[in-house]
């Protein structure tokens, strides 16, 4: 009898980490999940502790092995996926972190990012990196930790210090401390790495003040990165994919060729545009970025990343209490024709693309007396529709190319409601895959890949599978008045507080 084959996918993600099994036609056998702690030491600021991210990870697999029940011989490549930004700063002669990871919804170093701007270094930033000088990316980040953990920059400098996003401190753990690495896709995410050159851009460790012997070995994405240490599973598993989580769903929803894109809807939301082998600069707001490098060979996406859509619906349950579970919110939607003019903009956080306005606050505007719960949360809804269309547009505009056909995957995507006012406001046609855990089965590819499970593309192509189809059946003008109330409601959310207050 041969042997089966397994990938083990780990999806390290903001609120909680996931392990999913899969088999060698592409399907989740076995699903391990463990929350974490979200800490808020200020408005505005979010940390994990690194450890938490450790040991969350390492049950969540512990808890997927128990239910596959397979033996480990047959688990033949693991793939990590990961929160993408978050920056871990780790000591590597005790292996422990010096701080709390600082995660990408953190705003803290807004004011350094206002001062970065100001001194006129918003093109070099762009041009080498593809990125907004924002808080949301790594770089600032680290910089903050090395300037407010005593002794750290002096560590730092004398290269007792390391630096990785979530992916390389999985690996550093999973590897037993032998390996610092990361893929192009973390990397490009960091505002210390030139997408055009791929290597860390001295120019810009030197004004962000990070030693480069702090950064992770730049890998492939697909590709054997290192083996997991004895202490772990018995045996030596390869690591061989790694990408960031929202690169890893473009990857799993089969977008490999230009042209094609994907919407995941969770916490955020992340539209990516797969763009070929040149990278394409944004005028519109949006960020270029790596989408994967395989065989040192990069391919390039353009992204819209937006802070919140998923989360509004968590805030209408537990902070408006207006809802039980985020499922209700499907036919307390369908329950009224339309919002009756509300419109919720949930900039809770700021807004990300393609706004990128860090003082931006979240409003209701449109209020009448005859507004009620069922207007509030369907505006929630739909304020996750138009968030897109704002991304999509930019594309569309960026790129030069029309988005006909979207992929979609995430939490709030099963809710039909969101689905069709989506296809509606894009007039586009939207498709869900059955498997709607693309973002794990992203680095289950990129691993199984790398190690023969999957001897090319496509095997992978034929374990997509779609579950729907939305079309478009919105009037043309309907779509357009209310999309330009949308954006008049934005103007109202726009620069809302004073620097001094974040
Ligand atoms: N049926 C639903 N309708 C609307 N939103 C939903 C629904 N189910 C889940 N959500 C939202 O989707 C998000 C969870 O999606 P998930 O992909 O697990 O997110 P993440 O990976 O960012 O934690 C939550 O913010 C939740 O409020
Ligand atoms: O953990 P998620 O799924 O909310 O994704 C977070 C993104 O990677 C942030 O850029």
């Amino acid at each position: 009898m041969s042997e089966a084959n397994y990938v083990l996918a780990l999806d390290q993600g903001t609120t909680s980490s996931r392990a999913i099994l899969f088999d060698q036609q592409g399907l989740p056998v076995a699903t391990g999940q463990q929350e974490f702690r979200q800490i808020y030491p200020q408005p505005g600021w979010v940390e994990h502790d690194p450890e938490e991210i450790w040991q969350s990870q390492w049950q969540s697999i512990q808890a997927c092995l128990a239910q596959a029940n397979v033996p480990i011989e047959q688990i033949k490549a693991i793939g990590i996926t990961n929160q993408r930004e978050t920056t871990v700063v780790w000591d590597r002669r005790t292996g422990k972190a010096i701080y709390n990871a600082i995660v990408w919804q953190c705003r803290r170093t807004a004011d350094v990012c206002d001062r970065l701007r100001a001194q006129g270094f918003t093109s070099t930033f762009q041009e080498k990196t593809g990125l907004v000088l924002d808080a949301y990316f790594s770089g600032t980040k680290v910089g903050w930790i090395l300037d407010h953990v005593p002794g750290a920059r002096q560590d730092a400098e004398a290269g007792h210090l390391a630096f990785g996003t979530i992916d390389s401190w999985l690996i550093y753990k999973l590897t037993g401390g032998k390996k610092h690495v990361t893929d192009y896709s973390n990397a490009s995410r960091t505002l210390l790495y030139n997408i055009h050159t791929l290597q860390w851009d001295a120019d810009l460790l030197n004004i962000l003040q990070v030693p480069q012997n702090m950064c992770p070995t730049v890998v492939d994405s697909s590709g054997i990165a290192g083996y997991t240490d004895t202490q772990w599973f018995g045996n030596e598993i390869p690591i061989a994919g790694i990408a960031g989580d929202q690169q890893a769903a473009l990857f799993g929803q089969g977008c490999w060729t230009p042209g094609t894109a994907k919407n995941t809807y969770g916490t955020g939301s992340f539209l990516l545009m797969n763009t070929g082998e040149e990278p394409v600069p944004s005028h519109q707001g949006l960020v270029t970025t790596i989408a994967w490098g395989i065989n040192g060979q990069v391919t390039y996406a353009l992204e819209g990343s937006i802070f919140i859509t998923g989360a509004v619906v968590q805030w209408l349950r537990d902070e408006l209490q207006l809802i039980h579970d985020a499922k209700e919110t499907e036919d307390i939607a369908l329950s009224v024709p339309d919002t009756g003019g509300v419109y919720v903009v949930p900039a809770f956080v700021g807004l990300g693309a393609p706004y990128w306005d860090s003082y931006a606050r979240g409003t209701i505007v449109g209020l009448t007396r005859g507004s009620n719960r069922a207007h509030i949360v369907r505006a929630a809804l739909e304020s996750i529709a138009y968030q897109s269309r704002d991304v999509l547009e930019a594309m569309m505009k960026d790129s030069g190319r029309q988005i006909s056909m979207l992929r979609v995957d995430g939490g709030a995507i099963a809710n039909r409601f969101l689905a069709q006012f989506q296809a509606d406001l894009l007039n586009c046609t939207v498709e869900r895959p059955q498997v709607t855990e693309t973002t794990a089965m992203g680095a289950a590819f990129l691993a199984g890949l790398a190690t023969g499970v999957w001897p090319g593309f496509e095997p992978l192509a034929q374990a997509w599978k779609r579950d729907a189809l939305f079309y478009p059946s919105m009037a043309e003008d309907t779509r357009d008045h209310l999309y330009q109330q949308w954006q008049r409601a934005v103007e109202r959310a726009k620069n809302w507080i004073e620097p001094s207050e974040m």
